[in-house]
Formats: C-alpha cells, sequence, structure tokens
C-alpha cells in the first residue's frame, strides 16, 4: 500500500513547474511537501491525484501505474484550502456525499456519518448549516467529508492556510492526531514549516519544481542539505568551524555538538541559536565566551527580543539574535552573544 512517483515533470506550456520528481510514501507515512510559494507543491500534488497531466514520468500506488485511472478512480482524498463544501447542505449531507460516492449502503450513512463527525472534533454538528460554521470547523468537515470513503491516500493542499494563526496551530495538532488515529497514509501540502514539523513524519523540501531533499522531520531540520533549504527552513546565519572531540570552534565561539565528527563543518543559525550570554535560553551545552556586538535592531516577539548585532567580523557583517524580553536592549548598546546548540543545523 504505498505510492511512488518516478521522474514526474509537469508543464504549464513551455513552463517546467515540476521536475523529474521522484518521491515515495509508505504505508500509513504522512509526508510534508515544504516550499517556497511558487515552488511546484500545489502542481505536484495535483498530478498525483490526477488533476494534472504529466508531461513525463510515473504515479504508481503498490506497482500499479496510475496513468490511464482517472481522479474518482484512484481511491485518493483531497482537502483543499477552502474546503469546497456544498453551501445549501447541511454537514452531514456533505460527508455523506462521499460515501454515496462510494456506493456505502444508505441505510449505514447516519452511523458512519456520526463515527467521522467525532473523529474530526464535531460530535453533534449533523443539522447544521456550512454557511454557519467557522472557518475551522468547514475545515473539520472537509476533512471529514473526505475520509468517508475510506480513501488509501489522503491528499491535502494547504488544508490550514486559510485560518487565523492561532487556530491553524491548534488544528496542526488535531490533524496530526487524527492522522495517527486513522492510520491513514497521506501527503500534506504546505509552505509553513511549523505546520509541516507538527503533522507529518518526513518531510521533501521542493524549490524551483524540484525535490532538493527528503528524510524524517528532525533530520531535515537539524541536517539541511544545503544552503537554500537551511534557509528556507528558518537559518538566517551561517558560520563555517572546525569540530573536535563533540565541540565546534567557530568565529562567533565554540560550541557543543556531540553528534558532529571531527574534522570542517557548516554550521547554519536561526536566530535563538545566538543569545544574549548569560540568558540561559534552552541552557544546555551553551559553551564559550561568544562574541561581541553592538545592536543596530531590537523587535519585541512574543516571547522573545529579536536582535539584529553588528559584529564588524571580516566575514559576517550582522547576526540575528535573542535575548529575554526584559533585556530593554536598544541601537547601540554593546552586547555578548554565545552559541546555543538547540538553534544550530549541520549543513551539508
Ligand atoms: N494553471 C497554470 N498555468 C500556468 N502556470 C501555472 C499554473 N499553475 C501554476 N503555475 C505556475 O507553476 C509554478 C508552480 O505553481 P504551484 O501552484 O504548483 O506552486 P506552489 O508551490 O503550490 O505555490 P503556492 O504555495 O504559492 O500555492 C508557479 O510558477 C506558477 O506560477
Amino acid at each position: 500500500m504505498s505510492l511512488s512517483v518516478r521522474d514526474l515533470t509537469v508543464h504549464y506550456g513551455s513552463f517546467a513547474a515540476v521536475r523529474d520528481v521522484r518521491l515515495d510514501i509508505a504505508d500509513g507515512e504522512v509526508l510534508a511537501l515544504l516550499g517556497p510559494s511558487g515552488s511546484g507543491k500545489s502542481t505536484l500534488l495535483r498530478a498525483i491525484a490526477g488533476l494534472e497531466p504529466a508531461t513525463r514520468g510515473t504515479v504508481n500506488w503498490d506497482g500499479e501505474d496510475l496513468a490511464a485511472v482517472p481522479v474518482h478512480r484512484r481511491g485518493f482524498g483531497l482537502v483543499f484550502q477552502d474546503g469546497q463544501l456544498f453551501g445549501h447542505r447541511d454537514v452531514a449531507a456533505n460527508i455523506a456525499f462521499g460515501l454515496r460516492m462510494h456506493r456505502v449502503p444508505r441505510a449505514e450513512h447516519a452511523a458512519r456519518v456520526r463515527r467521522l463527525l467525532d473523529l474530526v472534533g464535531l460530535a453533534g454538528y449533523e443539522r447544521r448549516r456550512v454557511t454557519e460554521l467557522s472557518g475551522g470547523q468547514a475545515q473539520r468537515v472537509a476533512l471529514a467529508r473526505a475520509l468517508a470513503p475510506e480513501p488509501r491516500l489522503l491528499l491535502l493542499d494547504e488544508p490550514l492556510s486559510g485560518l487565523d494563526a492561532g487556530l491553524r496551530e491548534q488544528l496542526a495538532i488535531d490533524l496530526a492526531a487524527l492522522l495517527r488515529r486513522s492510520k491513514i497514509t497521506a501527503l500534506l501540502v504546505t509552505h509553513d514549516q511549523e505546520e509541516a514539523f507538527t503533522v507529518a513524519d518526513g518531510v521533501a523540501v521542493l524549490d524551483g519544481g524540484e525535490i532538493r531533499q527528503e528524510g524524517a522531520v528532525r533530520r531535515v531540520w537539524q541536517g539541511p542539505a544545503d544552503d537554500g533549504v537551511a534557509r528556507f527552513l528558518g537559518v538566517t546565519t551561517f558560520v563555517d568551524g572546525v569540530a573536535s572531540g563533540g565541540s565546534v570552534r567557530t568565529a562567533l565561539g565554540e560550541v557543543a555538538l556531540p553528534e558532529v565528527g571531527d574534522g570542517p563543518v557548516r554550521l547554519g543559525l536561526r536566530p535563538h541559536a545566538l543569545r544574549l550570554a548569560g540568558s540561559g535560553g534552552a541552557g544546555s551545552g551553551v559553551t564559550g565566551f561568544g562574541v561581541a556586538g553592538e545592536v543596530t535592531a531590537a523587535v519585541h516577539r512574543r516571547e522573545h527580543l529579536r536582535l539584529v548585532v553588528a559584529l564588524g567580523l571580516p566575514e559576517m557583517s550582522t547576526v540575528d539574535a535573542v535575548a529575554p524580553v526584559t533585556a530593554d536592549l536598544r541601537p547601540g548598546d554593546t552586547v555578548r552573544l554565545t552559541l546555543d546548540p538547540d538553534g544550530i543545523a549541520v549543513v551539508g
């Protein structure tokens, strides 16, 4: 029970939106397709669904080539950003639509709808008009409708991006739990790294129509394949260093990274990899005396103060860093920054 995509290429006119993609999704795996706007994520998902013709390459399910299989016979469930519910029907009728399409006997509809509403956290909503649902509730109904016929693969195209930030975070957590509970195989398209990492087991990073890296979520986050992937995953500063005995020495100070083998290494720093000295943060493993610089910008964020610091090093003029919200720093202040392993990725 697995999807396998080989050499898949999709053109719009002469423009290749997806190029030579190779992708596997194992039984029960949730894979996130992550990439910047315009990288080809939706095109790839639509080609897998059968909604977009491929110029070249194959989409197989359990070894069967799906080229001649139309969308509605692929046994795939689809959820889009805007759930595309039928506005003139109630919640139960929207979900039962999925059951009718797959010839589930009518007598079973009510019980199946009830189970699906339970699953998506909307028990008792059968008779609600879909026009009276909030955005988050509507997406839950769309999900229930896609799950109704028990698809062998669920394809989700930015299902949460129409929702506001707080709700999106909660729904991502709920979606992750729901996909695990139903043991369904799924492909989630998103431009939001946090959403990808919340929901998925594995991630494939797409850029310019090509897959740049694929692997387990944690591995890709901590070990991006190149600077481009690292930047897309929140890295803002790169620094070369030398590892020895579980510690890496760089122009920005020394940091304990026990898993890095001895020799030259390129580190990618997310802003919280550089912290105000003495401010702790994640704490463990913060070593060395760091580097001094002058604050050029300080912006309040929800949980910290985000800094831009001028270092005056030949290879690095400014870096991003964080300080506690209580630090009360302003442009012109001198600070000392230390490296925190928590925000560091090993690149390449
Ligand atoms: N129907 C179309 N005709 C022509 N070009 C298209 C069409 N759909 C998409 N494209 C182009 O193909 C490229 C990939 O688009 P796609 O929608 O797959 O990207 P995406 O990664 O899903 O982006 P977003 O996150 O913004 O939705 C873009 O350059 C886009 O402009």
